[in-house]
């Protein structure tokens, strides 16, 4: 056979491997992940990071046959592991027949597609596993369109080896522009529509979110507590049990991919919403971060976080460490928070553990989510911490401090606002710790002016 045909064929059998993984609606496909050691690595999160991504296969409902680790000084450029490595895989397939291929880290286009010609099978990185569970979990409007920007933007580079999917979705033959030897222009045309294509989402999804907030006015009398975390923490249970909702929990990643707001029964005077949201994870793409951020942007409006960590968990700590990461960057670090050490049933043997997860995290608690008792406890908890450490304020605003009005938008919620002719007045609600640190100073300021003009 002349080597024109042989790669004819490799081409052939490459594009109906992908058509395969892409097409199919339930799992059962057979994966084999890698990674690559950098001498900066820590070996156990190497280790770790890829039991995570065995947990992202099964989600999918596929299975994992094999795993390779490559110590290198640096990645390839080409291949980012070594040429030897890629043949290996290659050669490993002949025993394992697996489908697809998973690196745990993130790869360039080019890398996927030199990888893609040696090893002959659809190779995905650990960014287009999670969006094909995103796509898959995805339900509201709001989640779809936000999932199917993060997907456009990660697709239009690796156009090329994404083309016969893309000529699928919008209905065209799927025959495939590069074996036709379409080439360049044909990827070109499908790029620009891409791109507007993305454009129109995110207009879709602008009219998505402003009627979300319409519909959502900030009501004084309404406390907003928002439960975050790592996925599969036990949000969703928590959030079932708090408010006696039958919302979908199950084990397996980012089952939640909506957010639900409900109201907590049974206390007293206090009309306190809970809201569940996406659950973070490390490396969480930055595509879905960026298009999740509106939806991500409500925890910092909030007025208490409720950061859910599996105490089970043997990278519990790391789990924490990239919650309070993802917080950072959607600007709601200063948002109070309690952290809960969840599944607390399944520890067994260990009576000491809550006092000493107390002594390291003060404001937090230890419960099991099933426990009728410990869901009463944290429910008081909830209420007394909203009773005794928030500061609701009133604070009169001239034209033009733009300063104190960032201060405003930053740092509190704002309840009501009216605008007279000479000022705005600011019904705000915020922590104590917070109304100290940043209000406190103003609100001396002028108390003291207020004075001297009626002396
Ligand atoms: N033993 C035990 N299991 C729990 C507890 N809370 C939750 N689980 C289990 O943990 C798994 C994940 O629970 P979810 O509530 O779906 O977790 P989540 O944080 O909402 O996860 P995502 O929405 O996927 O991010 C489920 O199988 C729950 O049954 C608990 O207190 N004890
Ligand atoms: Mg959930």
């Amino acid at each position: 056979m002349s080597k024109n045909n042989i790669d004819i064929e490799k081409t052939l059998e490459l594009e109906k491997a992908r058509q395969l993984l892409e097409s199919r609606v339930q799992g059962g496909m057979k994966s084999y992940l890698v990674s690559l050691e950098l001498p900066d690595d820590d070996p156990v999160e190497i280790q770790e990071s890829l039991v995570e991504l065995g947990a992202l296969v099964r989600t999918l409902g596929d299975e994992c046959v094999g795993v390779t680790v490559q110590k290198k000084a640096k990645p390839v450029p080409a291949t980012y592991i070594g040429l030897g490595k890629a043949e290996e895989i290659k050669n490993t397939c002949d025993s394992l027949k697996f489908d697809y291929v998973i690196f745990d880290q993130e790869l360039s286009p080019t890398q996927v597609r030199n990888l893609e010609n040696l090893i002959v099978k659809p190779i995905l990185d650990r960014t287009g596993v999670i969006l094909q569970i995103f796509r898959k979990n995805a339900r509201s409007k709001e989640a779809r369109t936000q999932v199917e920007i993060a997907h456009l933007e990660y697709i239009a580079p690796r156009l090329s080896n994404a083309w016969i999917t893309w000529e699928r979705q919008r209905g065209g033959g799927g025959s495939g522009g590069r074996l036709k030897g379409a080439g360049e222009t044909q990827i070109e045309i499908d790029r620009r529509r891409m791109k507007d294509k993305i454009a129109s989402l995110r207009k879709d999804l602008e009219k998505i979110q402003k009627e979300r907030e319409t519909q959502r006015k900030n009501r004084a009398d309404e406390w907003n507590v928002v439960l975050v975390g790592y996925t599969n923490a036990g949000k969703t249970t928590l959030m079932n049990f708090l408010t006696e909702s039958h919302l979908s929990a199950k084990d397996s990643l980012f089952e939640t991919l909506d957010s639900s707001i409900r109201r907590i029964r049974g206390v007293n005077n206090m009309n306190i919403l809970v809201t569940d949201t996406v659950g973070f994870i490390r490396n969480l793409p930055h595509g879905l971060v960026a298009s999740f951020r509106s939806t991500l942007e409500e925890t910092s409006k909030a007025d208490l976080l409720l950061h859910i960590v599996d105490i089970t968990h043997k990278s519990y700590k790391e789990h924490i460490k990239v919650t309070d990461e993802v917080l950072a960057q959607v600007g709601a670090s200063d948002v109070p928070r309690i952290i809960v050490f969840n599944k607390i049933d399944k520890i067994l043997g260990e009576p000491r553990l809550p006092k000493i997860l107390a002594r390291g995290y003060p404001r937090s608690i230890c419960l099991s989510s099933y426990k009728e008792e410990d869901i009463k406890r944290f429910r008081e908890m909830i209420v007394n911490f909203l009773a005794q450490n928030m500061v609701e304020e009133v604070f009169h605003v001239a034209y033009g401090d733009s300063k104190m009005l960032s201060l405003i938008y930053s740092h509190a919620r704002v309840l009501e606002s009216n605008w007279t002719q000479d000022e705005g007045i600011f019904k705000v609600r915020m922590s104590k710790s917070i109304y100290h640190r940043y209000f406190a100073p103003v609100k001396a300021e002028e108390e003291q002016e207020w004075q001297i003009k009626s002396n």
